[in-house]
């Protein structure tokens, strides 16, 4: 048994906290907010975030930051762009961070594990990502995800300690790889949910997704991700999930969009973080840096930025030359 420190009690948060007590860890949740902290403590749940789910007695919450600092690792799972002013709060953290925020940085284009290493430059950091909705794994349905740490036997050996029958983590040394597919596939699931939105029908949904995949691929591999591990649980598993629910709150983002609410209308119909909202913009900038072919990605940021409209956007992409499906090089 070990102690497991969870930093942020939001949907996600609290599934993955329950997955530790449920693989026997003692746990202790960090909440920004001290009357959520007392909430959970006192109810054994946050109905706000996790319906109907209930904690057992290993999990307990906290305001105070120090509380986590006996934790043999901790879980990072505050929104992306707010990740580098939580961990300036824990200033004193020795244990490995496990990064579970699917986004990159807005300010800088910096991804969670770069930002752990300007803020916390002696911890280890791994990331965890893959197709997994925190109602589903708090429920404790079946779900598959990967954990990935330049140093593999870190990656096992934590694999191993957080793993249940219905919450495999497979391990990996390509850490890069799998935050860049976590953090594409929220842009591209809004451009999915857009598209449902305005009732392209399912065969423009595949297309799109395919599409998407192609746009994540290139993206992935142009930042630094091995084209394996895009095509796996983190790349492609993600994207599949993320561009087919409305359990999605970056589809159902996009889903809003399509049915022709505004940006802050269609936030509000989502019910949370939508991180491809932040991470969009800075996407299509790096990709525009770097001249790497994103047109979804580009749309999705235009869209939101206000600049145009999905009718504009769907329009524009219909309108691309036809070009050999897959770029050579
Ligand atoms: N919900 C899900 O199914 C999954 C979410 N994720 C990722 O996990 C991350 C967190 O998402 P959720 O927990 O679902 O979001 P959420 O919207 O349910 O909760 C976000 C939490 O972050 C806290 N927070 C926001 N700003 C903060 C700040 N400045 N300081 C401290 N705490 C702050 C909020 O109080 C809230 O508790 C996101 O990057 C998301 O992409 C990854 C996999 C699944
Ligand atoms: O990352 C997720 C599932 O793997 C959750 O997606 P949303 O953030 O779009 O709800």
């Amino acid at each position: 048994m070990s102690r497991i420190g969870i930093l942020g009690a939001g949907a996600w948060g609290l599934a993955l906290a329950s997955v530790a007590e449920r693989a026997g860890h003692e746990v202790i949740v960090w909440a920004r907010n001290p009357e959520t902290a007392a909430l959970i403590n006192e109810t054994h749940r946050l109905e706000k975030r996790l319906p109907g789910i209930e904690f057992g007695a290993r999990l307990r919450a906290t305001s105070i930051p120090s509380d986590l600092s006996r934790a043999e690792a901790v879980l990072a799972v505050v929104p992306a762009q707010v990740l580098r002013s939580v961990l300036a709060q824990f200033s004193d953290l020795k244990a490995p961070v496990v990064l579970c925020a699917k986004g990159i940085e807005a300010e800088t284009g910096l991804l969670m594990n770069e930002v752990l290493g300007q803020c916390l430059a002696d911890v280890p950091g791994m990331i965890l990502s893959g197709p997994s909705f925190a109602a589903d794994v708090a429920r404790g349905l079946p779900t598959a995800v990967t954990l990935a740490a330049p140093d593999l036997r870190l990656a096992k050996d934590w694999a191993a300690a957080l793993s249940l029958p219905t919450f495999r983590i497979y391990p990996s040394d390509d850490p890069r790889g799998v935050e860049l597919g976590g953090a594409v596939k929220n842009v591209l699931a809004i451009a999915c949910g857009i598209a449902a939105g305005k009732s392209l029908g399912d065969s423009a949904r595949a297309a799109l997704t395919t599409r998407a995949f192609a746009e994540l691929t290139r993206f992935g591999k142009a930042l630094g991700g091995r084209p394996e591990t895009l095509t796996g649980l983190s790349g492609l598993g993600d994207l599949l999930l993320t561009c087919s629910s409305r359990q999605s709150r970056n589809y159902s983002f996009g889903l809003a969009l399509g049915a022709g609410k505004s940006t802050v209308e269609a936030l509000a119909e989502a019910k949370g973080t939508v991180e491809g909202i932040a991470t969009a913009r800075i996407v299509a900038k790096l990709a525009r840096e770097q001249n790497i072919d994103m047109p979804i990605s580009a749309a999705v940021a235009a869209v939101i930025d206000g600049g145009s409209d999905p009718e504009t956007e769907i329009a524009r992409l219909l309108a691309r030359p036809v070009n050999p499906e897959f770029h050579r090089g």
